[in-house]
């Protein structure tokens, strides 16, 4: 499973940001050439990220470039920037399965031989966008998660941005489940307020409790807080380790099902527990929590 907890935005036309982007942390970093960048950049723009996908070293976070929608500069975008092997493209604005086809058409034809396949994660942030969801998310098996832009979506709809959120719960919601009926994961929306941090563990937290994945991220200080909120906490790993027991237990007893602490546990309890043990092990949680 690739983690997407954080994904980090930097300006394309940043030299200072695409520079030591690798060195907060951040589970995917994405070289930015769309709303970040002026259009007066954007040429600009695609040359730095182009150079930066070759020289820097982003250690461990997967490289991803937002490129430009297709009626705008998508069809410069894209042969410039596959060849320089990035791992993801995030697709804004996309709209319907016939945008991502087409995209993912321009990416076969810009790859080198030999070159790994470059993902899609396709940004739902208009209205049609959402009511396309599902189809979106199948269009095409390059196709690895939805993530939901907040900030787009409510200028299109008319509706006002909130911190509660009210206005986008609905759409989040959508999001979550179209991805998973996908089978790929979705990545929630940006919280802008980069000195709020208790607003963002708040939205980071109802963002995980809807199903969400990762959360896109604007400033490297976002990152312990959002990773921390994702991570599963030691009570968590505790209390699928006692699953795990219980299950085994009863299935020792010929019993499919067991109860802990009063409650039933069964198959899609177990599942939880599973991944929440699976996680803490990719991330080295496991037994640092477990012997706390
Ligand atoms: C927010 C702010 C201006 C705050 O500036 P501040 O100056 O207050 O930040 P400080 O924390 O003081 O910086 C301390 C040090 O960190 C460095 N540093 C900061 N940010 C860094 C970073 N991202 N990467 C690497 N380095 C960074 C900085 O260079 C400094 O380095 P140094 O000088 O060496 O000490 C800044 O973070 C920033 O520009 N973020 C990226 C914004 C961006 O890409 N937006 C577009 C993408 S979202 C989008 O499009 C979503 C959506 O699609 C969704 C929708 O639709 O809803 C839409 O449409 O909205
Ligand atoms: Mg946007």
């Amino acid at each position: 499973m690739d983690l997407r907890r954080t994904m980090l935005f930097m300006p394309g036309n940043n030299p200072g940001m695409l520079q030591n982007g690798g060195v907060f942390g951040a589970d995917a970093i994405i070289l930015d050439l769309e709303d970040a960048v002026a259009p007066q950049e954007k040429d600009a723009a695609r040359i730095l990220v182009a150079q930066a996908l070759k020289t820097v070293d982003y250690g461990t976070s997967e490289k991803v470039v937002r490129i430009n929608p297709l009626d705008t500069f998508a069809c410069k975008d894209i042969p410039a920037i596959v060849p320089c092997c990035p791992d993801a493209i995030l697709v804004p604005k996309v709209e319907s399965p016939a945008d991502i086809q087409e995209v993912a058409h321009l990416v076969a034809t810009a790859e080198k031989p030999g070159q790994a396949t470059v993902k899609l994660i396709a940004l739902l942030e208009t209205p049609r966008g959402i009511a396309e969801a599902y189809q979106i998310a199948t269009a095409d098996k390059r196709v690895v998660a939805l993530a939901f832009g907040a900030e787009d979506y409510t200028a299109s709809l008319g509706a006002k941005r909130t911190k509660e959120g009210t206005e986008i719960f609905t759409a989040r919601t959508i999001v979550v489940n179209s991805a998973a009926a996908a089978g790929i994961q979705s990545i929630d929306t940006p919280f802008t307020d980069v000195n709020d941090r208790e607003g963002l563990v708040a939205d980071t937290q109802l963002a995980k409790q809807l199903g969400f994945k990762g959360k896109l991220t604007i400033n490297p200080r976002q990152i312990d807080d959002i990773h921390n909120v994702f991570n599963p906490t030691a009570q968590d790993i505790n209390w699928a380790e006692r699953i795990i027991k219980a299950i085994r237990k009863a299935e020792a007893e010929g019993a499919g099902v067991a109860s802990l602490d009063g409650k039933m546990v069964d198959a899609p309890i177990v599942a939880r527990a599973e991944l929440i043990l699976y996680l803490s092990r990719l991330l080295g949680l496991a037994e640092e929590a477990y012997y706390e």
